[in-house]
């Protein structure tokens, strides 16, 4: 088989402000690099897939794999191009907030641009990314599309032009999976029930995860990784309060606490997914790593934030 395009996407972390973003509250979140999809395009006499979810005949793929049919379709529909095989190899783990279907379009589209040898813009990525996220969330904030498209980390507001945003502080982040599927769709579903419920106090956790947001963005500028930590611990009972934690997230966020972790909150949509917990040093940071192993925790990554590690 001919490779004829080949593009890579990362996953992403929220630092702060997931859920409230969907409803213009601003939010802070990086590219990250410990995760990563590739995507190659080779030549075929059908249009055709192999990856982890499906592999076979694209027009016969399961309905997860929507985005992909539609992304691929639009692409070579606006440029006249195809059949191929497309493959797609990823680290990045699906459905646990760690924005892995805004990481495999990121990677698509850029494989595609590839294929065709067209210079692909900052601004049309996020085009195309978007599209992709509208089809598999519904009602995206676009933080995922920006971040994963992007190469800093970002300092986001829905609907207006996003900053690079660099999260220079001395501290460590771990990032853990439960290893329980995210469920992205249905709690941001839950929150929007509950917005209608129970207006006044959604809108009170919302805005306070917005407050957090912004003092998120001065703890990183004066270098505070307490203050950060205190942030996150804030965070994560407004995410609760808003129905998207669970009792899993819940128990392995108390067990990173009580040893010693600076602060840790779930991350992306909940329900399940991954969460990430601030350590003061790299002694603390193996230290509840190693704990949250014993807990049964799926996965772990270790994260510098000092000047650009994480990019
Ligand atoms: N390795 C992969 N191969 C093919 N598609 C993938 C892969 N990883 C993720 N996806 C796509 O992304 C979707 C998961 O996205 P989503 O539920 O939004 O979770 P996340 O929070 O990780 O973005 C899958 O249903 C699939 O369409
Ligand atoms: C919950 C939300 O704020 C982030 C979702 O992140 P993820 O798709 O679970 O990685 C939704 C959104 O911003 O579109």
């Amino acid at each position: 088989m001919k490779t004829i395009g080949v593009g890579h996407g990362t996953g992403k972390i929220i630092l702060m402000g997931e859920h409230a973003v969907v409803y213009g509250e601003p939010a802070i979140a990086f590219p990250f690099r410990g995760v990563r999809v590739t995507a190659t395009f080779n030549a075929s006499a059908h249009n055709q897939i192999t990856s982890s979810h499906y592999s076979g005949l694209l027009a016969d793929a399961p309905e997860a794999l929507q985005i992909i049919q539609q992304l691929t379709t639009h692409l070579c529909q606006q440029f006249d191009q195809g059949p191929f095989h497309l493959t797609i190899e990823s680290t990045v783990p699906s459905a646990r907030g760690m924005g892995s279907s805004a990481a495999v379009a990121t990677a698509i589209t850029r494989a595609f641009f590839d294929w065709i040898d067209v210079t692909l813009s900052d601004t049309d990525l996020l085009t195309y990314v978007n599209f992709s996220e509208a089809i598999a969330h519904g009602n995206p904030s676009g933080i995922d599309a920006a971040t994963t498209s992007g190469s800093q980390p970002i300092y986001f507001e829905k609907g207006k032009d996003f900053e690079a945003f660099p999260l220079n502080i001395d501290a460590y982040l771990l990032v853990a999976d439960t290893g329980i599927l995210g469920r992205t769709r249905e709690a941001v579903a839950a929150v929007a029930q509950l917005m209608k419920t129970k207006t006044e106090y959604t809108n009170h956790l919302i805005h306070h995860l917005g407050h957090l947001s912004r003092l998120t963005k001065e703890a990183i500028i004066h270098n505070q990784p307490h203050e950060l930590g205190q942030y996150m611990n804030f965070a994560q009972e407004d995410l609760r309060q808003l129905t998207v934690s669970n009792e899993r997230l819940d128990e392995l966020i108390q067990l990173a606490r009580d040893n010693g972790a600076l602060g840790a909150k779930l991350t992306g949509g909940g329900r399940g997914g991954c969460f990430i917990v601030l350590c003061q040093d790299y002694q603390s940071v193996t230290h509840i790593q190693t704990q949250l192993k014993y807990a049964g925790v799926k996965d772990t990554w270790m994260q510098g934030l000092g000047v650009y590690e994480h990019v």
